[in-house]
């Protein structure tokens, strides 16, 4: 779901829209003085317990949100995700370390200040929305606006065209009750996005739904992504949901990062067996590019002729294009050839045995030839 992020995610120069550093979040008594004292926070988490009584549930976390990005935070139940993203904006407090959004200190803010962030900056989706049963679908996307004193006619006005854009026209004038339980989502997500927040953070929201409808709602999220570039922090512990809407995914056990990565690298390089064992039964082919199957072209003919693919082509695709060619495909970027693919690398992708390398072409080493100078320009667009 890199579309909108790579356009809007900005340069390096950004400021992030949150900013963590060296979180904690120790629930029970002093929990305070278990941040700072090393031989508390050296221990696990059933350690702990048993000595101080305290649960860990973020420990020493840091991270940037980047602006256009969906950033999702990943792990099994109890592993932290919820406690994490109630900091971002003090629904819940932090114990220790630093929280900025756009370089503000959410940690410094007052009562009014934070409200203010809750209300007009960082929008939350939960599972369970709270929809006012007696109002109207159209109502209830206004709810948010009303509350900031926006005047009837224009909350109508833009209430209507949320309503729009999350596929429920038509629908204004029902009561929750007449919904289904997607369509209701869908109402909560209108209402987030009726305040038009920098920054959207969603709750495991589609956890109650059921598959199909589930999908559609990850599909409305990433068009939805897509058309505004809005920044989201999206809370789940489904690998394919995260996989599906991540530009980046922070994988959390017991309180802690254990990686921090695009899906391409968490599935592609798993920092240790903890996320390898998470990530064993992904279908590689979908979530790898080309860039880690490609070599350089070892002939000008193979520059020259052949399949065009991106390079953010999954290999799943390449598979299809070079299975349609009977040869290998280009890697093509601006009308650069950057590199072939062909079936024995992107076998390898597969079956994984080819890793992220960093290098292109290094995961084949043993098929790797000489490299030919690329042609500065090319007549096809690449699939
Ligand atoms: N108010 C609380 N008091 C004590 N412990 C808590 C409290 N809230 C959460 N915890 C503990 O903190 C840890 C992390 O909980 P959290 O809800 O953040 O996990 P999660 O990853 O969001 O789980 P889930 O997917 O089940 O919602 C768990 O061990 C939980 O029991």
């Amino acid at each position: 779901m890199s579309t909108a992020a790579t356009t809007t995610a900005g340069t390096a120069g950004d400021t992030p829209v949150f900013s963590v550093g060296g979180l904690w979040k120790v629930f029970g008594p002093k929990a305070d003085r278990v941040p700072g004292d090393p031989e508390l926070t050296a221990l696990g988490p059933a350690e702990l317990r048993s000595r101080t009584g305290c649960t860990a549930a973020v420990r020493d976390v840091s991270f940037d949100v980047r602006k256009g990005e969906v950033f999702v935070v990943m792990g099994l139940s109890g592993s932290g995700k919820s406690t994490l993203v109630r900091c971002l904006t003090r629904l819940i407090e932090p114990t220790a370390g630093t929280i900025a959004i756009d370089g503000e200190d959410v940690r410094a803010m007052d009562g009014a200040r934070l409200r203010e962030l809750r209300r007009h900056r960082a929008a939350m989706v939960f599972q369970h929305f709270g929809l006012l049963p007696h109002r109207t679908v159209l109502d209830n996307v206004a709810y948010g606006l009303q509350i900031q004193g926006v005047g009837k006619a224009e909350r109508r006005e833009r209430a209507a065209e949320v309503v729009a854009k999350v596929g429920l026209e038509g629908m204004e004038q029902r009561r929750p009750a007449q919904l289904s339980g997607g369509q209701r989502q869908r109402v909560g997500l209108a209402r987030a996005l009726a305040v038009d927040p920098e920054v959207l953070l969603f709750d495991e929201p589609f956890s109650a739904l059921d598959p199909l409808i589930r999908r559609d709602m990850q599909e409305e999220v990433v068009r939805l992504h897509r058309e505004e570039g809005r920044t989201m922090v999206f809370i789940t512990h489904d690998l394919q949901e995260a996989l599906k809407l991540g530009d980046r995914i922070a994988l959390m056990r017991d309180g802690r990062v254990v990686q921090l990565g695009t899906p391409e690298e968490i599935v592609g390089s798993p920092a240790d067996d903890y996320v390898r064992a998470f990530v064993r039964d992904v279908p590689r082919e979908q979530v790898m590019t080309v860039r880690t199957a490609m070599r350089p072209a070892a002939s000008a003919e193979e520059a020259d002729g052949g399949p065009a693919v991106r390079p953010d082509a999954t290999v799943s695709e390449a598979i299809e294009a070079v299975a349609r060619a009977g040869g290998p495909a280009r890697v093509m970027e601006q009308g650069r050839c950057l590199g072939v693919v062909d079936s024995a690398a992107l076998l390898d992708v597969v079956a994984g045995v080819a890793g992220m390398t960093g290098v292109a072409g290094a995961a084949a080493p043993a098929r790797r030839r000489e490299p030919t100078p690329t042609p500065a320009a090319v007549s096809e667009e690449p699939v």
